[in-house]
């Protein structure tokens, strides 16, 4: 096991006093994928605000590399996590090459001139995220799948140790689905980046997630490995959907099918 790089305990998440989440313990640690998971509306993505510092937790704490969240400045909290929310706005008109120069400001500053130093982040994060063709478009005028690519690649130039992901499959075709996870993986195996990602797809997060969290019923309701964690009954007490779990037998990986009327079967 990697160290842990992010860690919570005891962590009240909510808006506006209303806790969504309570007693929530959540570690994240230098080479793996925790995946999260839940229904809509459990509160994945107020977990994920919360952790990132974006959100003020209503109780409990999180720490990064030992030292308490609320300690840390905004810049300096910037250059140890990278978040990617749901979805983000940017100005009008900016192109891909600008919003992905944004990733190094944690570094850098606005106003501070690029060192080679930002040159070789911000080509390594358009590089793996294949966003490098798209870097002299306009934001307004990428397709959703290609908006994307270029805010992964935004985030991915601040090479901050902690990633945080909130869907970030949303928009994207199969294959650069697919793409985009084997990025995450990449950046936990070979950059020892702890990684954070909120999937919706079962199957994915069985495929990718060392850890997988799942949220519901206003707290984490199981965590670990995904074979001790993706069973059919852990899936029905969160999600209210019976499914069947099976193990593909050419890539070793669980895949859950639902169990309903007009649902294809699940070949063993
Ligand atoms: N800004 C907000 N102000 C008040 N309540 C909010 C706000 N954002 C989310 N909520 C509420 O908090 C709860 C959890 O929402 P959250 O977005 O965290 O869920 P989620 O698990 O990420 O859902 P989904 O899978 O649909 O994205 C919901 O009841 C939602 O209505």
């Amino acid at each position: 096991m990697g160290d842990v790089r992010l860690v919570a305990n005891g962590l009240d998440v909510g808006h506006g006093g209303r806790t969504v989440l309570r007693q929530v313990d959540l570690a994240l640690r230098a080479g793996e994928i925790t995946v999260l998971v839940g229904p809509n509306g459990c509160g994945k993505s107020t977990l994920l605000r919360t952790v990132a510092g974006l959100l003020p937790p209503l109780a409990g704490d999180t720490r990064i590399d030992g030292e308490p969240l609320r300690s840390l400045a905004r810049r300096e909290l910037s250059q140890r996590l990278a978040f990617l929310p749901q979805t983000s706005q940017a100005p009008a008109g900016v192109t891909v090459r600008e919003l992905v120069r944004h990733g190094r400001y944690a570094h850098r500053g606005a106003l501070a001139r690029h060192t080679a130093e930002d040159t070789e982040a911000i080509d390594w994060a358009l590089r793996v995220t294949d966003a490098a063709p798209l870097v002299d478009r306009r934001l307004d005028e990428l397709s959703g799948g290609e908006r994307q690519r270029a805010w992964l690649a935004m985030v991915l130039a601040q090479r901050a140790g902690v990633l945080l992901l909130d869907e970030p499959t949303t928009y994207l075709d199969m294959r650069h689905q697919f793409d985009v996870l084997d990025v995450v993986r990449r950046l936990a195996r070979e950059h020892g980046i702890a990684c954070g990602v909120v999937l919706h797809d079962l199957t994915q997060a069985a495929a990718y997630a060392d850890e997988v969290v799942v949220v519901a019923d206003g707290g984490v309701a199981a965590t670990g490995a995904p074979e001790s964690v993706l069973t059919s009954d852990v899936i029905e007490r969160a999600f209210g959907l019976r499914v069947t779990v099976i193990r593909d037998p050419s890539t070793g990986y669980l895949a859950c099918f639902p169990q309903r009327a007009g649902a294809p079967a699940a070949s063993p």
